[in-house]
C-alpha cells in the first residue's frame, strides 16, 4: 500500500521522483565522522525526565513496526540539549537488518550498527499534533539509539514478545506499561544534527539526537 520501499523500483535512489525533498540539503540519515564533529559549549545535558505516559498499541506496518504512546499531555518528554522547550514522546520503532552486521540507519565512521532504536517525539510548546509538527523545521526530535548484538535484553525481549503475538501486517495490538527509557544508554552523551525522516515524506524537520 505504500508508494515507497527499502529497495527495487520504488527504493531510496526512486524517492526524489515523488518526494522531491529527497535532495535536499537536511537528509537522513548521514554518517557520523568522528574526526569532523565539533563541540558546541552551548550545548547543555540533555533531559528526559523519565517516561511516565501509557504506551498504547503496537502496529505491524510494511517494513516494522512502532509502538505508539498517549501524547495528550507532557507526561513524557525530553528537553535539554540542542531542544528548546519540550519535545512529546509520540512513539518508538526499531530498524533492523537480515542479518548482524547491519541494520542500522545512521552509521559511525561508516561502522553499521545492527539495529537502531528511534523514539519519535513532537514539539507539544509550538504544536498541537504530531501530524501538524511532522513539517516543521522545529517540530521533531528523534532520538536514535545504537544497538550491538549480545546477550538478550530483557526489555527488547518484551517487545519481540510482543511482536511476535501479531500475525499479519496492518494489525494492532494493545501494548502497554512498557517504559521505553529502558532501552536509552547508561550514557545521555549524544551527536546532535538538523535533518530529516529517513524514509518517505523525508520532511526536514528532524531535530535528531544521536
Ligand atoms: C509525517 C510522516 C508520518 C508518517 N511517518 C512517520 O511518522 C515517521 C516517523 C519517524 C521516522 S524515522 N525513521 O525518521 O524515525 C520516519 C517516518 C505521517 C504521514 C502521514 C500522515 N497523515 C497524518 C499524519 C501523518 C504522519
Ligand atoms: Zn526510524
Amino acid at each position: 500500500s505504500l508508494n515507497w520501499s527499502y529497495q527495487g523500483n520504488n527504493g531510496p535512489d526512486q524517492w526524489h521522483k515523488l518526494y522531491p525533498i529527497a535532495n535536499g540539503n537536511h537528509q537522513s540519515p548521514i554518517n557520523i565522522k568522528t574526526k569532523e564533529v565539533k563541540k558546541d559549549p552551548s550545548l547543555g545535558h540533555l533531559r528526559s525526565p523519565g517516561i511516565r505516559a501509557p504506551a498504547k498499541r503496537l502496529s505491524m506496518l510494511d517494513h516494522s513496526f512502532h509502538v505508539n504512546f498517549e501524547d495528550k499531555d507532557n507526561r513524557s518528554v525530553v528537553t535539554g540539549g540542542p531542544l528548546t522547550g519540550n519535545y512529546r514522546l509520540h512513539q518508538f520503532h526499531f530498524h533492523w537488518g537480515q542479518t548482524d552486521d547491519h541494520g542500522s540507519e545512521h552509521t559511525v565512521d561508516g561502522e553499521k550498527y545492527a539495529s537502531e532504536f528511534h523514539l519519535v517525539h513532537w514539539n507539544s510548546d509550538k504544536y498541537s499534533s504530531f501530524a501538524e509538527a511532522s513539517d516543521k523545521p522545529d517540530g521533531l526530535s528523534i532520538i536514535a539509539v545504537f544497538l550491538k548484538v549480545g546477550p538478550p535484553n530483557e526489555h527488547v525481549q518484551d517487545i519481540v514478545k510482543a511482536v511476535g503475538s501479531i500475525k499479519t501486517k496492518g494489525k494492532k495490538a494493545p501494548f502497554t506499561n512498557f517504559d521505553p527509557s529502558t532501552l536509552l544508554p547508561g550514557s545521555l552523551d549524544y551527536w546532535t544534527y538538523s535533518g530529516s525522516l529517513t524514509h518517505p515524506p523525508l520532511f526536514e524537520s528532524v531535530t535528531w539526537i544521536i
